[in-house]
């Protein structure tokens, strides 16, 4: 692979050095320049792969720099280092689109870390693997296409973010996609429902504990910040996160350190955080439910995933893609839709949107006889507007009542497994994804014989 080079932008000689050593050392090829004159000019006659810049220079701002960089050469990541107690300035150097940030004085390792991640994103341009587990975030309306360009462009960079929307949206989607698309790919993404985890379990879920550290510890276990490590933390419904758990996690995520149960040291941890809710984080700020400096620091960047109703354009492409998904899970040949019951679904609000869909969808391909989907197989809720369908519908279901019962066992094996897959076989979070109590779920395994 050829050398790669950065760009460091500093007017402290000592900084400078120290940033020219410790790349040098990891074979990279600097460049350093002390203001942002210099800088502008190296930027126009080579290449570079990085950019490292100070937030105060002689001549200007980092942030300055950031913009020239975003306007003319988009592609190279730049990440700022700021003096400590100058977070406000280093989040706006995010937001107007630095990749990441590094506080001083600079911790070598912390550095290391970050420009691995930012070089990772100049291999972006090879071709993706294709892999036929990630999910792609359907839909060519308006508010769709500017959602996967606003994917695009933050997947390159470090910065928090928050994603608001109602249930069912794609908010989890979203956040894949900011995974999936950036230089942590190769690390996990893993997915939290803040809401789920029982609050005397909270801090040991997500530091970790320590063998003995507590009754029931009988072995080191690591947290969710720990399982994350180089990738990406998806804090789910973070708004039900309790006050106490908030302190801890504005540490965490401040101090990039994470300290677990029962443990002496902290440990390092490199993490980014997304973070989402169908609350308005605003409003329970206001309440006082929901601490200001954590709400800051999550709420970087805001990103709203429409709800369904809003973009019922992209009903037609999210219902053929649902039905094929739901055809191979079941091995079926392909099923569709009839166009009554096309029209019907145009006509429903989905409070619960793209997983009511896909639930409606599951549902009334149970239901039909056959492979088309019709109106009445829908049994959506409130009065079907489309009432005419009913004349294009085929008569009556004749299917025998043992085949139905075979079918909804299948249907409800695949869609618990799908939940204890989706909260890795933790089967609390799983009965709460599936609206059932943990006593029914233990029942449902046993009786449908899943292990
Ligand atoms: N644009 C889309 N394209 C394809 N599938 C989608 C899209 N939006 C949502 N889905 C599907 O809908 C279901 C719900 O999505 P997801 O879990 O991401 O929503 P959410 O907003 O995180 O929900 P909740 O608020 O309940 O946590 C998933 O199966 C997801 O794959």
């Amino acid at each position: 692979m050829s050398t790669q080079h950065v760009l460091i932008v500093d007017d402290e000689p000592d900084i400078r050095e120290l940033l020219e050593i410790t790349l040098g050392r990891m074979g990279l090829e600097t460049h350093a320049a002390g203001d942002l004159r210099e800088a502008g000019n190296l930027l126009r006659d080579a290449r570079f792969d990085l950019c490292l810049t100070d937030l105060r220079l002689p001549d200007g701002s980092g942030i300055q720099l950031v913009d020239y960089i975003q306007q003319h050469h988009p592609e190279l990541p730049v990440a700022v280092i700021s003096a400590h107690g100058t977070m406000e300035t280093a989040i706006a150097a995010l937001k107007a689109g630095a990749f990441d940030f590094v506080a001083k004085p600079v911790d070598l390792e912390r550095l290391r870390a970050l420009v691995g991640s930012a070089l990772k994103l100049n291999q972006e341009n090879s071709p993706q693997q294709p892999d036929r587990r990630r999910q792609p975030l359907l839909g060519n309306s308006p508010a769709m296409q500017g959602i996967r360009d606003t994917v695009a462009k933050l997947a390159r960079s470090q910065a928090p973010i928050y994603i608001h929307g109602e249930s069912g949206t794609g908010k989890e989607l979203i956040a894949r996609q900011i995974h999936d698309q950036g230089p942590r790919r190769t690390a996990p993404f893993v997915p939290v429902n803040c809401g789920a985890i029982p609050p005397e379990l909270m801090e040991s879920e997500f530091f970790g504990h320590i063998k003995g550290s507590f009754t029931g510890a009988t072995v080191d276990r690591p947290g969710l910040f720990q399982t994350a490590h180089g990738g990406t933390l998806f804090l789910d419904e973070v708004a039900d996160l309790p006050l106490a758990m908030q302190v801890k996690l504005l540490r965490a995520i401040q101090e990039r350190r994470i300290r677990p149960v029962g443990a002496n040291q902290e440990t390092p941890v490199d993490v980014r955080i997304l973070s989402a809710t169908h609350k308005n984080l605003a409003d329970e700020v206001a309440a006082n439910r929901f601490r200001q400096d954590l709400y800051f620091r999550l709420n970087v960047i805001e990103l709203q995933a429409p709800p369904l109703r809003e973009r019922i354009e992209d009903l037609p492409l999210l219902a053929t893609h649902l039905l094929e998904r739901i055809a191979s899970r079941w091995g079926h040949p392909s099923l569709r839709l009839a166009d009554g019951a096309l029209h019907a679904l145009e006509q429903y609000p989905f409070p619960g949107n793209v997983r009511e869909l896909e639930n409606i969808l599951e549902r009334a391909a149970t239901l039909c006889e056959g492979q088309t989907l019709y109106a009445r197989d829908l049994r959506l809720s409130p009065p079907n507007p489309a009432g005419n369908a009913s004349t294009t519908s085929p008569p009556p279901l004749a299917v025998g009542e043992a085949a139905l019962d075979t079918q909804l066992a299948n249907q409800q094996r695949e869609v618990i497994r799908r939940a204890l897959e989706q909260t890795r076989w933790n089967k609390t979070q799983a009965a709460e994804v599936l609206g059932i109590s943990f006593r029914q779920l233990r029942y449902r395994l046993k009786k449908l014989g899943i292990e």
